[in-house]
């Protein structure tokens, strides 16, 4: 890490605003800084605009206006490989795991250092010996080594989720965005995911953002909490000082809210 770049925050909004081509807004007008090291929860209604919010910061979506800083760059504006290089620094967990079911597991989690090879390299699967053992390592972090060469679809789905922690760490990004990361999986499954994200989180130093729908979940994992609602930030609280009240304001609408409905 250089000197400087713990003077500025690792994830930063200003003023982005995302509408969907049919005419949706997504996002409206969101600022927001988040601070390396920070565990953020993101709480909302179902379209709130929680999804929108973690794939504009990673760019699965362009964003119509403002701009996304990444560790200081913006991956708003950044084409080409300054691109590809800050979206290293950037890993992501899906709902639905996004592993290829019919590779192993090692084969998974070496793809999460596909974008340190060129196209020739990573499509002949050509990975070093030191990217192998980096990808041995994070698997025994999640307690998955002895699954190594076992076929991804071999594993129960919250085995599977741990697999793609491992291939996100694999990556060695400063920040893990997981959307929705337990929602199909059972309460066990769910403290072990979730207990995972947080070790990383603390023995990595990684910044975590991750949108739950439990509100229990997110008064245990959260250092911060951020509420959406019709894509705007109605909260945003450190865990020290969250309430239910709070919580439960981001659910409820506003009277002028409920008037304009
Ligand atoms: N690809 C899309 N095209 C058009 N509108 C979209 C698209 N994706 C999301 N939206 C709309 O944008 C708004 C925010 O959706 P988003 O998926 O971000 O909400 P969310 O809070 O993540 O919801 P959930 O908790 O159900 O996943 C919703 O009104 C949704 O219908």
């Amino acid at each position: 890490m250089s000197e400087g770049s713990s003077m500025h925050p690792i994830i930063e909004l200003a003023n982005v605003t995302k509408v969907y081509p049919n005419g949706v807004k997504g996002l409206n007008d969101i600022n927001l800084s988040v601070a390396k090291g920070e565990f953020v929860v993101i709480v909302g209604l179902s379209g709130a605009g929680k999804s929108t919010l973690l794939r504009s910061i990673n760019r699965l979506h362009d964003i119509t206006e403002g701009d996304i800083k990444i560790d200081g760059q913006s991956i708003t504006k950044a084409k080409g490989k300054s691109l590809r290089h800050i979206r290293r620094d950037v890993g992501m967990i899906f709902q639905s795991f996004n592993l290829v079911k019919r590779m192993s597991v090692l084969k998974n989690v070496l793809t999460g250092r596909v974008a340190y090879y060129n196209f020739l390299k990573s499509s002949l699967g050509l990975f070093s010996n030191e990217d192998k053992l980096r990808a041995y390592e994070a698997l025994e972090r999640v307690g998955l080594e002895s699954k190594l060469y076992n076929r991804a679809d071999e594993l129960s789905g919250g085995q599977q989720q741990r697999v793609s922690i491992a291939r996100v760490l694999t990556q060695s990004p400063k920040i893990i965005l997981a959307d929705e990361p337990v929602a199909s999986l059972d309460p066990k499954t769910t403290t072990q995911v979730m207990d995972d994200l947080r070790k990383i989180n603390q023995d990595l130093k990684m910044t975590v953002m991750v949108n739950l729908h439990s509100v229990e979940l997110a008064k245990k994992y959260a250092t911060r909490f951020i509420g959406i609602r019709n894509g705007e930030i109605v909260l945003d609280c450190p865990a020290s000082k969250i309430t239910d009240e709070k919580i439960k304001s981001v659910y409820t609408a506003s009277k002028t809210e409920e008037a304009a409905q």
